[in-house]
């Protein structure tokens, strides 16, 4: 994707805390619908830049585009609503109310109705049914109704991607979408990002190896700031750099 294209762009992201460099002049493009995953070792930067393209962390230098605008001044919630949103945390979601109850409000709240959705009846409705849809798409309208405090973890998991697509976003960032789930249900992070709409782009970071190579289509490998490698996942297995620095290392 160019600069000026739809999709997220950096352009020579610098950040530095002291003498540590934290993105060394990332050039990194997320297409329109992409499913792309950054990896990287313990300490690479991953989290860092995640920081960055959401404004929780400001450049050293370099710039952030989104669908061909710049953002880099914008502040956190100007690029929520431009649709480049990060998964909730489960800390942040609501957990004595239902599941339901979560994604509509995040769905009243986009609408800038906040608490106030219950009224008028009209709109709860249509708020309601929204919030259904995206239940169904993510296999979770059977625990509508449940707390999300009787949720095994790997479904609050699923909630929080849930409460994101509440936002309708563009540009979605699942920081570390299965971890802490135990294996018998990765598989179902697995099928809900494989579930999500085609025209999102989904940047994910992961440690889980099988869920990176099983869903990204393409692979950034990020070591010590600096951009390793990217490319398709079958080129970033056989990369003999990439064994050394990242998938070696995990073997051992
Ligand atoms: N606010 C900060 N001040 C100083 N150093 C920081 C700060 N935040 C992160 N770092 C350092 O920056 C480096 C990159 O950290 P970051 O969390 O981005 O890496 P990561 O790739 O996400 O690692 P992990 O896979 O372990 O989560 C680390 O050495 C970390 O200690």
């Amino acid at each position: 994707m160019s600069e000026t294209g739809k999709g997220l762009a950096t352009v020579d992201l610098c950040k530095s805390f002291g003498a540590l460099s934290v993105a060394n002049s990332i050039n990194f493009n997320l297409d329109a619908g992409a499913r792309h995953a950054l990896i990287g070792p313990n300490g690479a930067g991953k989290t860092s830049f995640v920081n960055l393209v959401t404004g929780v962390l400001r450049p050293t230098s370099g710039r952030l585009m989104l669908d061909g605008q710049d953002i880099t001044a914008l502040p956190q919630a100007q690029r929520v609503k431009r649709g480049l949103v990060r998964t909730f945390q489960i800390t942040a979601l609501f957990r004595r109310l239902c599941v339901l109850e979560n994604v509509a409000l995040a769905i009243a709240e986009r609408q800038g109705v906040g608490g106030d959705f219950l009224r008028p009846a009209g709109r709860h409705r249509a708020v309601i049914e929204e919030a259904y849809d995206v239940l169904e798409m993510l296999d979770l309208a059977r625990d509508a109704l449940r707390p999300i405090t009787e949720l095994a973890y790997g479904r609050q998991r699923m909630v929080e991607i849930a409460v994101s697509l509440a936002l309708k976003p563009s540009v979605l960032l699942l920081d570390e979408p299965a971890a802490g789930v135990p294996p018998s249900e990765s598989i179902m992070i697995v099928e809900a990002i494989e579930r999500l709409p085609a025209d999102i782009a989904v940047l994910f970071i992961e440690h889980d190896m099988e869920l990176v190579f099983r869903v990204a289509q393409r692979i950034t490998v990020l070591v010590q700031g600096s951009v390793l490698v990217e490319g398709k996942p079958a080129d970033i297995a056989a990369d003999p750099r990439v064994r050394q620095v990242y998938l070696g290392e995990r073997k051992h």
